[in-house]
């Protein structure tokens, strides 16, 4: 008898549960029915949305690709569990979205992996605190304190360089480790002030912990889209961020002292100025506090480090997968330096067009940082006849703006540097191409990136030649916290005669 009681509770609430789920869901239906009406929408199977399509990591971008095909469309709105994003790969429609302020907002729920308590500064903070703090930390990112940075960057080149010369005339070798380590090193030395020697203990536990961090993250990112973000909440997580909190923290105390030792009220600006001197400086005025210089300093040390890697990779491996285009860059960098390269100067790298096509090109087809997302804080236009209501997320999948064949041609997906010359450029709409993203919230960091990838290139293909058995066609991307690959391809390196 009790057990026919407990079956037909259990029975009453199950249908309780699912009715008032319907209920929820008819509601979050009506309350976009405005965008839903005039947008073409997959809705997937109730519940679910088209979550399905998104269990697979590897195919999540070719699946995108279908999507936008299957609604014949360059805006639309897909279902994910019971969440609508609306996606766009329309230039018109995202020129609107990242200008406007009513998007300036990150869709928070594409962050979650960002709400760890160390990496939450710039890249998510709300649009209301934003401003402020992006004009605090841009002093870093000035023309003349990047190119007070060149000895830095041209070291850190050579020290790649070095590196890769051990592996030469040895086959294929995987290099992705060793760019890593020079990367990892370059922010640190950048934005913290920190030169770690490389053979010591303290290098090897920070590289480890940053990248179990990043790894940790990346299944954050993932689980997230499905509401499991707890499960990469492991004890080892926790571990791992306290060692990196606590080594941030100790260096911004050392810089503050160091600051209040040197003079506390001197306005006299420094040559070149670590990121940890702005802030530590901004903490002083009361602008910053504790708190922030730490989350703001590991913000920017996890968002430079994670992209930049990425981009020399995929610049190595696209010079190696496409020989004539590497020959011409090489000839290029020769003509420049014909000697070889002892040091890059800044007027050096006017000099390079080709260089920078082949650069541009290689972050058209894997851009570092794949989709951005975007979320209203009012009702907002989207574009005309569309408003999108109050809380709704936007995504612009970058990876997949940049291969349209609607805007880069039938063979979109051909790696071809042509596409950036001056007569191509002009024949498209300037915002077909974003890899650091456009409007007031790019990436603060994009002329320190075009200046350090370009220094290592330039080391790198002057003594080098790259190659692989690995074919272009078989690149599988996934999406991680910046995009990665399914396989990393391993490189064979030649030192040059000459
Ligand atoms: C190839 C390398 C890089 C790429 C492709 C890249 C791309 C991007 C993109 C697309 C955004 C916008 C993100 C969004 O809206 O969600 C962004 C934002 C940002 N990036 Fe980068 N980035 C790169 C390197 C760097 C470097 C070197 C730094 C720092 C030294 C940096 C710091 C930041 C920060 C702090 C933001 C947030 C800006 C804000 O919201 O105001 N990035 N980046």
């Amino acid at each position: 008898m009790s057990t026919l009681i407990g079956i037909q509770t259990l029975i009453i609430t199950v249908i309780i549960l699912l009715l008032t789920a319907s209920w929820r869901l008819y509601q979050k239906r009506k309350y976009y029915r405005g965008v839903t009406s005039k947008l073409p929408t997959l809705y997937g199977i109730p519940f679910i949305g088209v979550a399905y399509e998104m269990l697979d990591v590897n195919k999540i971008f070719h699946n995108m690709s279908m999507g936008f095909d299957k609604i014949n469309a360059l805006t639309g709105c897909i279902w994910v569990a019971t969440t609508p994003y609306v996606l766009s790969v329309d230039p018109e429609v995202i020129k609107h979205v990242v200008s406007s302020p009513e998007f300036l907002n990150k869709a928070t729920d594409e962050y979650t992996h960002f709400q760890n308590g160390l990496f939450n500064g710039l890249i998510v903070t709300p649009a209301k605190q934003w401003k402020a703090d992006r004009k605090i930390i841009s002093p870093f990112f000035a023309h003349n304190n990047i190119v007070a940075f060149f000895p830095a960057f041209n070291g850190n080149a050579i020290s790649l360089k070095n590196k890769l010369e051990r592996l030469t005339g040895q086959g294929e070798q995987h290099i992705f480790t060793i760019i890593k380590e020079c990367g990892l090193q370059l922010s640190l030395l950048t934005i913290m002030d920190l030169k770690v020697e490389e053979c010591s203990d303290t290098y090897r536990e920070i590289m480890q912990a940053f990248n179990n961090f990043i790894d940790h993250m990346g299944k954050d990112f993932l689980y997230g889209w499905f509401g499991l973000a707890f499960l990469s909440r492991t004890p080892h997580y926790n571990r791992v961020r306290k060692y990196l909190k606590d080594l941030v923290q100790s260096l911004t105390k050392t810089h503050l002292a160091l600051q209040l030792e040197s003079n506390a009220t001197s306005n006299i600006v420094e040559d070149k100025q670590p990121m940890i001197d702005i802030t530590v400086k901004a903490l002083r005025q009361g602008l910053f506090s504790e708190k922030q210089v730490v989350v703001e300093g590991f913000t920017m040390l996890a968002a430079s480090y994670e992209t930049s890697v990425g981009a020399v990779y995929t610049c190595l491996l696209m010079l190696a997968m496409h020989p004539e285009i590497q020959e011409r860059v090489f000839q290029e960098i020769r003509s420049v330096f014909p000697n070889g390269v002892i040091t890059v100067e800044y007027e050096d790298l006017k000099k390079l067009p080709y260089l920078d096509m082949f650069v541009l090109e290689a972050l058209r087809l894997a851009p570092p940082v794949p989709f951005i997302g975007r979320k209203t804080f009012q009702d907002s236009e989207l574009c005309p006849g569309v408003i999108l209501p109050k809380g709704a997320r936007i995504i612009i999948s970058i990876y997949e703006l940049h291969r349209r064949k609607e805007i880069w041609g039938t063979d979109s997906s051909r790696f071809n540097p042509d596409n950036f010359l001056p007569e191509n450029i002009a024949k498209r709409h300037p915002y077909s191409y974003m890899p650091f993203s456009k409007g007031s919230r790019n990436c603060i960091g994009f002329r320190y990136v075009e200046i350090s990838l370009r220094i290592i290139l330039i080391h790198a293909v002057r003594s080098f030649k790259f190659s692989t058995t690995f074919k272009y066609e078989d690149i599988v991307h996934v999406p991680h916290i910046s995009l990665h690959y399914k396989i990393e391809p391993p490189l064979s390196i030649e030192v040059r005669a000459n």
